[in-house]
């Protein structure tokens, strides 16, 4: 929610509509009973990946070879976001999609994109003149976004209609109370598609950049094995009743987060008045950014910065979700990720299936100490170089099925 009301940045309009917009995310949307009642979705989908890379490592023809591992993560978040804002699963394992799914697919990325860049004018914005283009695609882009949103709002509302009854999906949730909280069709849409924008990407990615750092060390990735093992055990699969048993999977996460943020410059804030910080002025209206990135690596604020060591929260719990600035992926104060929770949960879900059913190997001819960890600069940080890893199924093989749910 990036409001136009003299606070922070400007993305969606919601003007003096912000604090309620807030409050209705903490109280409604990802209140921790919605978190419960949409958890059937995210073990379908992480269920589904696990049953996906097991039928291609086990496959005769690519058995042995490495797989791009973003290509299952990216399924994942897409399914899980689709399915938890709107109701809907668009892309299977083979990654077949209809053509609402196709449509939605290519919105996200144009908005990733258009939204992800640095805008020269966003620091110097009377070269807006400069860009008309720019001005232009923007347009496009939220007229074909708002059609869509509006066709599967008016399939809800009908179906709805016709049942009476209310899901958890957020779309339902958002109609059911668009009057209680005062809500236009606008801020609706803005809604969702915030949800959607911040949601897909930063959980892959989360996952990618963890899984880089298992396949590099290998004795973190062995450690948190052995204590899957030990409270799973072989016949039967995670689930998250079991979290409260894996603190060493909660710090692989946490660590992975503190090295790799998925946005490491959080999300631009704008200053409300003038300020000094640190003998700096930041004037009234500047687009502010934090670099959380650097506080992560920063050996002054931790002991070996640079070394993926999930021990170092079993010896100090530090909290990653806005009330330590030494750790901050999800961001701070009011304008902190909603999603927080939500995200915590389904990366463990995803880290602890793929560390329980597979063991992890760089691809072949690579050392584990040589996995490319380049940045892609940018708002989202991506791998350069997408991970390519070889997976060796650990567990009985009838374990590997999807466990699908409908909700
Ligand atoms: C690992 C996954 C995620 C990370 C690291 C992450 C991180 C962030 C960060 C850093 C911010 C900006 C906070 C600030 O500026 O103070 C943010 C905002 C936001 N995130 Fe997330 N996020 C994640 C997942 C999600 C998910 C799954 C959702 C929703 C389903 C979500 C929804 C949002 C929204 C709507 C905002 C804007 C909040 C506002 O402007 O008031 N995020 N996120």
């Amino acid at each position: 929610m990036f409001s136009r009301d003299g606070q922070d940045l400007i993305w969606a309009d919601y003007g003096p509509h912000y604090v309620k917009v807030r409050k209705l995310c903490t109280l409604e949307l990802f209140s921790a009973k919605r978190i419960e009642a949409l958890r059937p979705i995210r073990e379908d989908e992480v269920t589904a990946m696990v049953e996906s890379i097991f039928n291609d490592c086990t496959n005769h023809e690519s058995s042995g070879e490495s797989l791009l591992v973003r290509k299952y993560l990216g399924t994942v978040a897409f399914n899980n976001i689709t399915r938890l804002a709107f109701g809907k699963r668009y892309a299977n394992s083979e990654d077949e999609i209809d053509e609402q799914g196709r449509e939605f697919k290519e919105i996200i990325s144009n908005g990733v994109q258009m939204g992800g860049s640095l805008s020269i004018t966003e620091y110097i914005p009377w070269l807006v003149w400069m860009f008309p283009q720019q001005e232009k695609a923007l347009v496009q882009h939220f007229a074909r976004r708002d059609r869509l949103t509006r066709e599967i709002m008016e399939e809800h509302t009908q179906a709805r209609t016709k049942t009476g009854d209310a899901k958890q999906h957020f779309v339902d949730a958002l109609l059911t109370l668009k009057d209680e909280y005062d809500l236009s069709e606008d801020t609706v849409i803005g809604l969702l598609w915030d949800m959607i924008t911040a949601g897909t990407d930063t959980t892959a990615i989360t996952v990618e950049w963890a899984m880089a750092e298992l396949i590099k060390n290998p004795r973190v990735q062995e450690k948190a094995q052995e204590e899957l093992d030990r409270v799973i055990g072989f016949e039967r699969v995670m689930t998250e009743d079991d979290f409260p048993n894996l603190p060493y999977l909660h710090c692989v996460a946490k660590e992975a987060l503190r090295l790799h943020p998925p946005t490491p410059l959080m999300l631009p804030h704008r200053a409300n008045s003038h300020v000094k910080i640190g003998g700096y002025d930041i004037p009234k209206g500047a687009s502010v950014h934090v670099n959380v990135w650097a506080v992560a690596r920063d050996p002054t604020v931790w002991k070996d910065p640079h070394e993926f060591r999930p021990e170092r929260f079993l010896e100090e719990d530090v909290d990653m979700k806005g009330h330590d600035f030494r750790l901050l992926p999800f961001g701070a104060g009011r304008r902190v990720c909603p999603g927080a929770q939500l995200s915590v949960n389904l990366v463990a879900s995803m880290l602890g299936h793929l560390l329980h059913h597979f063991s992890w190997a760089p691809a072949e001819g690579v050392n584990s100490n040589e996995v490319e960890m380049s940045e892609n600069p940018g708002i989202v940080t991506y791998m350069t170089t997408p991970l390519q890893a070889v997976p060796t199924p650990r567990l009985p093989s009838n374990l590997y099925k999807r466990v699908a749910a409908e909700i």
